[in-house]
């Protein structure tokens, strides 16, 4: 089944950000998100990941089957690596995990407890979390933010291990993951506020 996006308006901080996009991802296909900072790409992702409403528009065919992994990890400091991976495979109903170790080299790290990790070491375990969650549509926010080349080369592959299993995957991302991607400039869709607006919101910064 495929995800939809029509012509959707999205919002952040009460002020549009971004208006008219539309998207289609069939089982298989990857989107690559490009856009300057601050161009409203998160704040897409968070809409169409059903975080957030939108101001205007249609998401179909992502209800119960995203994945959303933003910029923070989410992660139980307090719990090990491969305890991380087990609660969130029990909260998606899904049992194992020891693929989703493999898959970003962390089996030398299964028995450390999460708050201990280097920022890179977490993104992975945040990213490993993709895979226990057996969701076929990933929605991801800068997901190589603090890796090294190596482990872009592991989410890499992960990502099309993925799309050849009939995954689907929509990433905002500065570089290049070597993938076959459509790419999706929302620079067009920018919404221009006049300094009225931009005075006019009192929505609390979250
Ligand atoms: N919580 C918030 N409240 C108000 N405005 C916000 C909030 N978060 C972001 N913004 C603003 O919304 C706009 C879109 O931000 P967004 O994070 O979606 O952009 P982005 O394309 O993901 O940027 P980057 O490439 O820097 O991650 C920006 O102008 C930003 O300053």
């Amino acid at each position: 089944m495929e995800l939809n996006v029509t012509e959707l308006s999205v919002a952040r901080g009460g002020l549009p950000v971004l208006e008219g996009v539309s998207l289609s991802l069939a089982p298989g296909q990857a989107l690559v998100l490009r856009g300057p900072n601050g161009s409203g790409k998160t704040t897409l992702l968070r809409t169409i990941a059903g975080l957030q409403p939108a101001l205007a528009g249609n998401v179909t065919g992502a209800e119960d089957r995203i994945a959303y992994a933003g910029h923070a990890d989410g992660l139980k400091a307090m719990l090990s690596v491969s305890e991380n991976l087990t609660f969130w495979a029990a909260v998606f109903g899904t049992r194992h995990v020891d693929a989703a170790l493999a898959a970003f080299a962390l089996e030398p790290l299964a028995d450390r407890l999460a708050g201990t990790l280097s920022a890179g070491q977490k993104r992975r375990l945040g990213l490993a979390r993709l895979l226990v969650t057996g969701r076929p549509i990933w929605v991801l926010d800068e997901p190589t933010v603090s890796l090294d080349a190596d482990a872009v080369t592991l989410f890499a592959d992960a990502v099309r291990a993925h799309l050849a299993g009939g995954g689907m995957a929509l990433i905002a991302t500065h570089i290049d993951l070597g993938l076959e991607a459509a790419v999706l400039d929302v620079t067009p869709h920018r919404v221009v506020l006049d300094a009225a607006r931009l005075g006019a919101s009192d929505e609390a910064f979250l």
